[in-house]
């Protein structure tokens, strides 16, 4: 079996009266998709900042690469190569997509370009930075400024944000939220070309997107984790007919 990267255990979290997640166990292997589904309020995106660092767990632990992170910032995650693909508004829509990049490198690399020169620094950054835009296969676009870019493009840039950490592991919230039938369809096939090199928790609403993607998917329910497996496990569960998908859908 692939190597676990990410091991969530007895995860539990409650806002007030309400328990949003209730002792959520799940891993994440090396070179797989794991997707997390579940019907609106479901506590998805609250179990994502938990595992990002930005909201601490009631109770459970976290592993990461064997290390427990329980008790780490989100960025001291992050160095360690944990990476959550940000939002839109971490994109600074008036500085190119290769700026933003190298922005990001630059935030990994802290000071240890410190002893090049300012030249050779920059041309180490920004090479970086394109190949993190290769990667995502926005390089073509490095100098367009973030704002004149297609909706879906800023997906791909954020993603490519996401690749300059070099992580491990990638936490993608809602990547192809927004998107039209066309972007959606290129983001999916760069989301399974990123599989092989990391191991992806994904959180996404277009179950075709879904079931195309996903290795193995859990589904939450009321905050629980009522199923776990392949997609055809998932399809073929009662369980998650009955909680999430309807009869009609999963037929
Ligand atoms: N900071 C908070 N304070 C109080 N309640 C919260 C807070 N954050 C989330 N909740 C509640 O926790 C529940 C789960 O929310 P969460 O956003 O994690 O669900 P979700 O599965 O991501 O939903 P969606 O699919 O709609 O994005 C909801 O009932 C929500 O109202």
């Amino acid at each position: 079996m692939a190597e676990t990267i990410l091991a969530l255990h007895g995860l539990r979290k409650s806002f007030g009266g309400l328990l949003v997640t209730d002792d959520v166990t799940l891993d994440v292997r090396q070179g797989e998709i794991h997707a997390l589904i579940g019907p609106n309020g479901a506590g998805k995106t609250t179990l994502i900042h938990q595992v990002s660092g930005t909201l601490a767990p009631d109770a459970g632990r976290i592993r990461f690469l064997g290390e427990d992170i329980t008790a780490l910032s989100m960025p001291a995650r992050a160095r360690r190569g944990l990476a959550r693909s940000f939002q839109i508004t971490s994109v600074i829509p008036s500085f190119s997509a290769l700026e933003n990049a190298a922005l990001a490198v630059q935030a990994r690399q802290g000071s240890s370009f410190r002893f090049f020169r300012a030249a050779s620094r920059e041309a180490a950054l920004n090479a970086e930075a394109i190949a993190a835009l290769a990667e995502v296969g926005l390089d073509a676009r490095a100098a367009t400024p973030a704002a004149a870019l297609s909706h879906g493009e800023r997906r791909q840039l954020e993603i490519a944000i996401a690749l300059a950490m070099r992580p491990r592991a990638l936490l993608l919230d809602e990547p192809l939220a927004g998107t039209g039938p066309e972007e959606a369809e290129r983001l999916i096939r760069l989301l399974s070309g990123l599989r092989a090199r990391y191991a992806v928790l994904l959180v996404e609403h277009d179950m075709q997107a879904v079931f195309a993607l996903a290795d193995r998917i859990s589904v939450l329910a009321q905050g629980r984790v009522i199923a776990t497996g392949t997609p055809d496990d998932i399809r073929a569960d009662p369980a998650v007919r009955e909680a999430y998908l309807g009869e009609d859908e999963a037929a």
